[in-house]
């Protein structure tokens, strides 16, 4: 079946991106299919980062356009993003760390609903058994029903990181953004990570990962995307991708080979 405009949930088209004199992101041009998993790689400095920010609103592109679900997302807050199905899951998880697990789950939930976080909506928690249920449901996919009474301050870092990722599931994401879902997580915790993201994979979602352990981008990438000064230099299945002479010229000069988890 031929790729058509139907199954492209996201496309960043002619995007650039310039800090002053700094072309951070030139020519970006990327088209995400729907139900497949894109990983976006790169050295140190390449506009990853740059790119997701772009995406999501955080940034305004200098040139070009971000169009989602056949809807331009330039020009859009982040928060108004977020509500047309864009969930990012960031580096730095950012949680409510007073307040129990399974809050911290419902909290977007409710955001959704009502538009907003309001100073008041821990205090109907219990009456929201669906949204509850739902949460508690969730927790348990990624592993963390037992602990959902726990304060969300005195988790691990890995604990954390599964933690808010349960918080962007319960927003039923359209496009799931993850910049570096297993930064800093001991083996066996990225391992569980991609199993865990793996399984989200069966679900269909769509899924924007940013990446620089190449275990993780090759054990859920379908399709590779790879950034080197600020523009696309490659662009294909893993397999493809893992050969390409440009890719090994842009890590370090040839020496790292984009395969190796590091
Ligand atoms: N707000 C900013 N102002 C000026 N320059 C910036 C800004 N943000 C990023 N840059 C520059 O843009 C370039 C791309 O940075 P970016 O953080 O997007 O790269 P990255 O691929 O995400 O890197 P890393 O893998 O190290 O996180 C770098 O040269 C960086 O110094």
């Amino acid at each position: 079946m031929s790729q058509t405009d139907a199954n492209i949930v996201l496309h960043v088209a002619d995007v650039h991106k310039n800090f002053g004199g700094l072309h951070a992101l030139s020519d970006i041009d990327l088209q995400i299919e729907e139900g497949k998993t894109h990983a976006i790689i790169g050295p140190n400095g390449a506009g990853k980062s740059t790119l997701l920010n772009v995406i999501i609103g955080r940034l305004a592109p200098s040139r070009g356009a971000v169009v989602f679900d056949g809807k331009v997302l330039t020009g859009k807050k982040p928060h108004e993003i977020n509500q047309m199905g864009v969930v990012r899951v960031f580096q730095t998880p950012e949680i409510f760390p007073e307040l129990s697990v399974l809050q911290n789950v419902m909290a977007p939930a409710f955001a959704k609903r009502d538009g907003a976080f309001k100073a008041n909506i821990f205090m109907p928690l219990d009456a929201e058994k669906a949204i509850r249920q739902e949460a508690e449901d969730i927790l348990n996919d990624v592993g963390l029903f037992e602990r959902r009474q726990s304060h969300a301050g005195a988790l691990s870092r890995g604990d954390k990181r599964r933690m808010e990722l349960a918080m962007c599931l319960i927003q039923h994401p359209k496009l799931l953004l993850l910049d570096e879902p297993t930064a800093g997580m001991s083996r066996h915790d990225t391992n569980t990570t991609i199993a865990l993201l793996q399984k989200i994979k069966a679900s269909g979602m769509t899924k924007v990962i940013i990446e620089h352990d190449m275990h993780v981008v090759f054990s859920l990438a379908d399709r590779i995307s790879v950034l080197a000064g600020g523009r696309i230099i490659a662009e294909g299945e893993p397999d493809a991708v893992r050969g390409d002479p440009r890719v090994q010229e842009a890590y370090l000069g040839g020496t790292y080979e984009p395969g190796e988890a590091h």
